[in-house]
């Protein structure tokens, strides 16, 4: 009894959590099993390879869809209660913005349905939208567009957002005045989970990454402890053979090219030396995030 009630309360102090979730569409397993929380005041990074399922845990938490098995919880409550939900912002990942509206007429348009909005002035400011109030929305640039969009999720104040790939064909400079915004967001005392591609937006924003590959759950950590994980180096060469080598990660063999993933470039290379390989053309790059994922959810080392 006290234990189940200790759920309760763990369940209702938090803004949003994943129980044991399982979604499919049709064959296709986008989620299983996966359990997740996003604690008070964090900004939890969920990062995956394409497919992995990540839009569809969002759905999942904005109330959008229904899992097969397994609950979802808004602040305790179902996502689908408006009184949950009256909480939460949330960023889709497509931008779609009526082009014949002004920039302060959707962003009021928006703030109506909420009791307590943010100040206009506030998220224009925030996201780097000063000065554009009147312009249309079909005359501002790309990057000023996925800004709105994102400010649209602050607009009523929420104790959650949900931003999903938030910058996405974003610059650098767009990407870095949309990350000010979220921080100033989360040092106000905001939640955030946030979905992305980037290692580097993870980096810059995260408190805490979880990482998941279709449909499931496979690391989750500090930056630092998924960093060590996914942060590999690639190693190519072409050799004859290969001895047995420590510190890799996977390894791929095409012909006499042989492809190694590790975290320790400099010391899979020093063993090649050590054990005599005459190797040839010998690479080492970092590897990107995607192929970080394929290294550590891949098959076991193989020849
Ligand atoms: N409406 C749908 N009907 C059928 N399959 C779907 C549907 N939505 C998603 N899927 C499939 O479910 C899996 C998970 O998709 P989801 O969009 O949740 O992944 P994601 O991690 O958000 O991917 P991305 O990074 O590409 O946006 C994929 O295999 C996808 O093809």
């Amino acid at each position: 009894m006290v234990r189940s009630l200790a759920k309760v309360v763990h369940k209702a102090s938090s803004p949003a959590v994943l129980e044991q979730v399982s979604k499919h569409y049709g064959r296709v397993k986008a989620l299983e099993e996966l359990s997740l929380e996003v604690t008070e005041g964090e900004l939890l990074a969920l990062l995956g390879p394409n497919g992995a399922g990540k839009s569809t845990a969002i759905s999942l938490l904005a109330g959008l869809r229904r899992p097969d098995r397994g609950r979802a919880w808004l602040f305790g409550l179902d996502p689908r209660d408006p009184q949950a939900r009256a909480n939460l912002g949330v960023t889709p990942q497509e931008t779609g913005l009526p082009n014949e509206l002004r920039v302060h007429e959707v962003l009021e348009l928006v703030q109506a349905h909420y009791p307590n909005p943010t100040p206009r002035r506030e998220l224009l400011e925030r996201f780097g939208l000063g000065g554009l109030e009147r312009r249309q929305c079909g005359g501002l640039s790309g990057g000023q567009k996925r800004r709105l969009a994102v400010a649209l999720a602050f607009a009523g104040n929420p104790r959650l957002v949900i931003l999903d790939e938030p910058t996405t064909g974003l610059d650098v400079e767009a990407r870095r005045s949309l990350w000010e915004g979220v921080k100033r967001y989360q040092a106000q005392g905001g939640t955030v989970l946030l979905t992305t591609h980037y290692l580097e937006e993870a980096e810059a924003l995260a408190s805490r990454i979880a990482v998941i590959d279709r449909g499931r759950l496979i690391a989750e950590g500090t930056v630092g402890q998924i960093k060590a994980r996914v942060g590999l180096k690639q190693v190519r060469f072409a050799a004859a053979e290969l001895p047995p080598l420590e510190g890799v990660s996977r390894l791929e063999r095409e012909g006499d090219t042989f492809t190694l993933y590790t975290p320790e470039a400099d010391t899979v290379v020093r063993q090649l030396v050590q054990k005599s390989v005459a190797f040839k053309g010998l690479e080492v790059r970092s590897v990107s995030l995607e192929e970080a994922f394929v290294a550590l959810t891949g098959e076991p080392q193989k020849e």
